[in-house]
């Protein structure tokens, strides 16, 4: 039986797919929002930009002039193609996810993503209103166009949760069938989330004619709806997304390195209208989700993945292995508004979100930027796929798993420059990447048609209800049963008896050889069967250990936390304790301080006291000594002044002396006497020695009173 292996993980590296030229470059296509009619005005007013459509690939983004400086900016960028404002849905759709699904059907995989700032139209594009569907719903309705005739049994095949499906056994399928029966009828029990009235939806009728698809073929459609958000991967499908505290789901490699989901549910669809519904179940949980907390569903990124797997009807169901099964993805991925914090005004828990969001995105580019730089440079750098939860998931598309596609949307009517060229430039920075091509799978063959497996297809052939020929003719009691036995006697020439003998005779050896066969297409069934179950179990045995051992990892972490929390507990004790001390020795503290103010306040008081006695007592000094100084004064002045005066005698009689001396003596009967000028000049000289020798100045009067002290 031929193996088919549709999702083969490429053994190139990216420098040497480069060398052979075996790149495929992620195809980058923008979308310009036209501007809204009822909120042109304020849009128009609060747009710093506009964008000059120039070419189907080249568009050049101008500021308006009232930006910083007055200046006009202008950039130049390129990509795959541009869809300009008045591209329909219809349009967009064909240009965009039309190739993509055509891969689907030929078993390749690829990711569709939309990038753009918040309201730049990225849900508008990939959702859409229900009377002007976006790409997911016209995916759907394109590929139930396509294979809905030729879908297979429903709930033959399971998904084993690791990129791969199970094929169920028919009791498995009457298992699951009334398991689902009972869900529905438990679901359509519960209260149910209100309906909104909603516009009917436009379906889309292209239907893919493909060289591959062929009726010869059973196709199945599953689905997966997570969000991430904050970094955790939620389940859309699931109901504990209605919990107030959701579990998130983790991402692991199966065995040929390729991520999955772990737990996520794959729902089986059987119509586009079973898809929608399921998606807009999907999205109300999500709305309801974030309202319970509070958080804003546009700043999480969704991915819808929808499987197709198909396998050739030739191949009997009962010897249907997973290596029969062609399995090829689509993810169409709705990336969170790219706008920075700043622009986004957010606060607290937003901005946790934000920097989330723009941290995810930053990853993706930085992934991006060190391909093209690995490529471009020969350089080996690693690209950090692991450091966030959307790159992650989609590493192995990196590596070449398959086709990856960009829509950039834009809305040049209402965002800045800076944020459109901040998005302009990231779609032209992917444009450079090349990501190896994928190997494109082979088509389902027919198996070889050999008489030990013919008797098994005319089982699959058998009418839905009637008991397999197998199971029919697989029977014990037929096998041993006695072969009716030929009453006969043989006489002497009775042909006739020898002949009904030999007849009976013939009968039983065919009767032998069709059960012989019987036998070994039983033994060739239980030995698959046995086979098959054996690698059930291993693969249980398997699955058990490896949750042994995730159990084992979550107790040691749990152990780990444990001694954590006693750590910060005890911390946290020490850290109260070493806080009572530190506010008791406050309050000790406080108390002293309160008691040296009061001392500092009664020695103020004192001070102040002292003080004012003292100016006093100086005040009472300091005239004291004033009005003694001014009596010295006046003594002094009044000595002076007798001093003067005598002085003053003392030199008038001087004067007068000296006047009768240089007169005629006094003639004594008419002769100079000289015994009286004798005397005379003795008490001249008498006078003269007692004037006193004055200075000029201690004759100018009374000195200044020192000045007095200001107190
Ligand atoms: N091509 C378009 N034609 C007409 N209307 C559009 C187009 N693109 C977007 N819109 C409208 O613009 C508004 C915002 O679009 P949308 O919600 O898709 O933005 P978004 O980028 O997904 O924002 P968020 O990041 O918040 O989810 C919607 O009302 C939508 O109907």
């Amino acid at each position: 039986m031929a193996l088919r292996t549709p999702m083969k993980k490429s053994q190139f590296g990216s420098r040497d797919l480069l060398a052979n030229g075996g790149g495929c470059p992620v195809e980058v296509f923008c979308r310009l929002r036209p501007p809204k009619e009822s909120t042109n005005d304020q849009e128009t007013e609060n747009s710093t930009s506009s964008v000059k459509v120039s070419s189907s690939t080249e568009l050049t983004l101008f500021s308006s002039e009232n930006t910083k400086n007055g200046q006009i900016r202008e950039s130049h960028y390129e990509f795959s193609h541009i869809l300009t404002d008045d591209v329909t849905q219809s349009a967009a759709f064909k240009e965009l996810a039309i190739p993509l699904l055509d891969d689907l059907i030929q078993g390749k995989n690829s990711v569709l993503f939309t990038y753009g700032i918040t309201g730049s139209g990225k849900t508008y594009t990939m959702m859409g209103p229900n009377n002007n569907p976006g790409l997911i719903p016209r995916s759907f309705d394109v590929i139930f166009n396509s294979v809905g005739p030729y879908l297979g049994k429903k709930y033959l095949l399971r998904s084993d949760r690791q990129n791969s499906y199970e094929i169920q056994s028919e009791a498995d399928i009457l298992i699951e069938r009334q398991r689902k029966e009972i869900q529905m009828g438990k679901n359509n029990q519960r209260a149910k989330i209100p309906e909104t009235t909603t516009a009917a939806r436009t379906l889309d009728m292209t239907s893919l004619w493909n060289p591959q698809l062929n009726e010869d073929c059973s196709y199945f459609v599953f689905v997966t709806f997570v969000e991430i958000y904050n970094n955790y991967i939620y389940d859309l499908f699931d109901d504990d997304i209605l919990n107030k505290a959701p579990q998130s789901k983790q991402l692991r490699d199966d065995n040929r390195g390729r991520p999955y989901i772990r737990d996520v549910k794959e729902i089986e669809v059987r119509s586009s209208d079973e898809a929608i519904e399921l998606l807009n179940m999907g999205l109300k949980r999500r709305r309801i989700a974030h309202t319970q907390l509070n958080t804003e569903s546009s700043r999480s990124h969704s991915v819808l993945s929808m499987r197709l797997v198909q396998y050739h009807n030739d191949i009997p169901v009962t010897s249907l292995t997973k290596d029969d099964l062609m399995i090829s993805t689509i993810h169409l991925v709705d990336l969170a508004g790219s706008e920075r914090v700043n622009r986004a005004k957010t606060v607290g828990e937003r901005v946790k979100e934000a920097s989330n969001i723009n941290s995810s995105l930053m990853v993706l580019r930085q992934c991006f930027e060190i391909l093209r730089e690995n490529q471009s440079q020969g350089a080996v750098k690693m690209v950090p796929y692991r450091e966030s939860k959307l790159t992650s998931f989609f590493k192995s598309y990196f590596d070449g798993e398959g086709r990856i596609r960009m829509i950039l949307c834009v809305n040049p009517a209402a965002d800045g420059y800076e944020e459109i060229q901040h998005a302009l430039k990231f779609g032209e920075l992917t444009k450079d990447v090349l990501v190896p091509r994928a190997l494109p799978p082979p088509p389902p063959v027919p198996p070889k048609v050999t008489r030990a497996n013919a008797p098994l297809r005319e089982i699959e052939n058998q009418p839905q209800g009637s008991a397999p020929v197998l199971f029919a003719e697989f029977n014990a009691q037929a096998l041993i049963a006695p072969f009716p036995s030929l009453e006969y006697s043989l006489l002497d020439g009775d042909e006739e008896a020898i002949l009904a003998l030999e007849e009976h005779l013939r009968r039983r050896i065919d009767e032998r050889h069709r059960l012989t066969m019987l036998i070994h297409e039983q033994q060739d069934y239980l030995r698959k069967f046995t086979f098959e179950l054996a690698s059930d179990y291993d693969l249980t045995i398997s699955d058990h250990d490896e949750m042994t051992k995730e159990n084992d990892q979550q107790s040691k972490t749990i152990r780990h936390l444990q001694t954590r929390i006693k750590l910060l507990e005890k911390a946290q004790h020490d850290f109260y304790k070493t806080t009572n001390q530190i506010e008791r020795e406050n309050k000790t503290l406080k108390s002293q301080i309160e008691d040296k103010n009061n001392d500092l306040k009664t020695l103020k008081a004192e001070r102040r006291k002292d003080k004012i006695d003292f100016e006093n007592k100086l005040k009472i000094k300091i005239n004291e000594l004033e009005q003694q100084y001014v009596n010295e004064l006046k003594n002094k002045e009044t000595r002076m002044r007798e001093l003067e005066r005598q002085h003053d005698d003392k030199l008038n009689i001087i004067r007068s002396m000296a006047a009768s001396n240089t007169n005629t003596p006094i003639k004594e009967n008419g002769h100079l006497n000289s015994m009286s000028v004798r005397k005379r000049s003795q008490s001249e000289e008498r006078v003269l020695q007692e004037i006193p020798i004055q200075s000029p100045s201690s004759r100018q009067g009374p000195a200044v009173p020192p000045k007095r002290f200001r107190m």
